[in-house]
C-alpha cells in the first residue's frame, strides 16, 4: 500500500560518511496520518529467534549493579560488574547518583522535540555527509526493512564537538537538560571505565591513558511510536554497538529493549530510576574476548510510544583499538582480535551492514591476529 504523509513527511538521511543516503518517511508522520495497514516496507517478516515471555524473564532479570558500591571499591559489586559483563554484556544500574529530577528533565524535553510539528524538526535534519541531527535509522537501500522509530542524534563530548545547528534551541529548558544530563553521564562513564579498567588488569587510569584522555560522547534520542501490529515490526532492528558502552534511560513504565541471551530474546524491565549499561564493540576487543558486546534490538506496543535515550561513550577516531596486554595469554587465551583504528572500525562496520551482512557479528569476525 502506498501511504501518502502530509507535509512531506520524508527526510535525507544523513550519509554518515560512508554511502548512499536515501530520503525516509517519518514514522511519527505516517502514524500520524491516516493510514490503513502497516507499510510492507516495515514488516520484518522473520524476527528471529525465540522470545522469553515476560513471566520468564522475571527470573532472568540482567544483573543489577548498585554503583554506589562500586564507587566505593566494594569487592563483592566488582566480581558482579565482571560476571554481568561476561555473561550478560548488558546490566541495570542503581544508585547512580543521578537526580531524578535530571532524568525527568531529560525525558521531558526530548519528549517535547518529538512532539513538534514535522516542519519544525525538520529545521535540524541529518544533512548529507553527516551522523547528526533528526532522522530515522541508517538506510541504504529501496529494499532494505525500515525501523518503526524516529531520532535525533547529537555529538555531547568533548563540547568542543557540539555542532549547535542540529540543536532545537529554540525549544525551552532542551539545552540545559542536554547539557546536565550529558555531564552527568560523562562522570557515571568515567567511573565505569576506571572499573573496567581494573578488572582489565590495568591501573584504573588504564584505559583512559591507552586512549590518551577521556570518552567522547554522542546521545541518540529514539522515539517509537505506538503500532496497531507491533508483532510485524520492529523499533530498532537487531544491533550492537559500536561503542565502548552505552548507557541507556528509557521510560520507566514500558517495556521495548530485548537483548539477546542464550540465543533467545530476553525483554528488559525497567528498573525505575536507573539506567542500562551495555558493553560496547570497543570494549569487547580491548577485554580481548572477556566482555561481550550484545545483540539487541527494541520492540513496539499498541498502546504507548516509548521514548529511549542513548548515550554512546566511545573512543577517538584515531585511538587504535585492540586487545589489551593484560588480556592476552598465549597458552590460555591467545589474541582474538587485530588491532585496527578506531574510525577504521567504525567504517567496515557500517559497510557490511550496508552489503546486508550481519554486521552485529562483526567483532567477531574480526577474530584473527595480526600476523
Ligand atoms: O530503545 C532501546 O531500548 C534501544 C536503543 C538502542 O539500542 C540504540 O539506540 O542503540
Ligand atoms: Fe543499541
Amino acid at each position: 500500500m502506498e501511504v501518502r504523509v502530509e507535509n512531506g513527511g520524508s527526510c535525507e538521511v544523513g550519509k554518515s560518511g560512508w554511502g548512499q543516503s536515501l530520503p525516509v518517511p517519518s514514522i511519527q508522520e505516517i502514524v500520524r496520518s491516516d493510514f490503513q495497514s502497516v507499510p510492507q516496507r516495515y514488516i520484518h517478516e522473520n524476527k528471529g529467534g525465540p522470545i522469553i515471555s515476560e513471566d520468564l524473564a522475571d527470573s532472568l532479570e540482567i544483573p543489577v549493579i548498585d554503583f554506589s558500591f562500586l564507587a566505593k571499591g566494594d569487592e563483592d559489586e566488582v566480581q558482579k560488574l565482571h560476571l554481568a559483563c561476561k555473561d550478560w554484556g548488558f546490566f541495570q544500574v542503581i544508585n547512580h547518583g543521578v537526580k531524578e529530577e535530571i532524568l525527568e528533565k531529560m525525558k521531558a524535553a526530548v519528549a517535547a522535540f518529538f512532539e513538534l510539528p514535522f516542519q519544525e524538526k525538520k529545521k535540524y535534519a541529518k544533512a548529507e555527509n553527516e551522523i547528526e541531527g533528526y532522522g530515522q535509522n541508517f538506510v541504504v537501500s529501496e529494499h532494505q526493512k525500515l525501523d518503526w522509530s524516529d531520532m535525533i542524534f547529537l555529538f555531547t563530548f568533548p563540547s568542543q564537538n557540539r555542532n549547535f545547528k542540529f540543536w532545537p534551541l529554540s525549544l525551552p529548558g532542551f539545552k540545559e537538560a542536554l547539557e546536565e544530563y550529558s555531564r552527568e553521564m560523562q562522570k557515571l562513564a568515567e567511573e565505569l571505565q576506571a572499573n573496567f579498567s581494573v578488572l582489565m588488569g590495568l591501573k584504573r587510569d588504564g584505559l583512559k591513558r591507552l586512549q590518551g584522555g577521556e570518552l567522547k560522547q554522542g546521545i541518540r534520542m529514539n522515539y517509537y511510536p505506538i503500532c496497531s501490529r507491533p508483532d510485524l515490526v520492529l523499533g530498532i532492528s537487531p544491533h550492537s554497538d559500536g561503542t565502548s558502552f552505552t548507557l541507556l534511560l528509557q521510560d520507566d513504565d514500558v517495556t521495548g529493549l530485548q537483548i539477546k541471551h542464550n540465543e533467545a530474546w530476553v525483554p528488559v524491565k525497567p528498573i525505575p530510576n536507573s539506567l542500562i549499561v551495555n558493553i560496547g564493540d570497543a570494549t569487547e576487543i580491548q577485554s580481548n574476548g572477556m566482555y561481550k558486546s550484545i545483540e539487541h534490538r527494541a520492540v513496539t506496543n499498541e498502546k504507548k510510544p516509548r521514548i529511549s535515550i542513548a548515550t554512546f561513550m566511545f573512543p577517538d577516531d584515531e585511538q587504535e583499538i585492540g586487545p589489551v596486554e593484560t588480556m592476552i595469554d598465549d597458552q590460555n587465551r591467545p589474541k582474538l582480535y587485530r588491532n585496527i583504528k578506531y574510525v577504521d572500525y567504525v567504517r567496515e562496520k557500517f559497510s557490511r551492514k550496508m552489503e546486508g551482512k550481519a554486521h552485529t557479528q562483526f567483532a567477531k569476525l574480526r577474530a584473527t591476529s595480526d600476523h
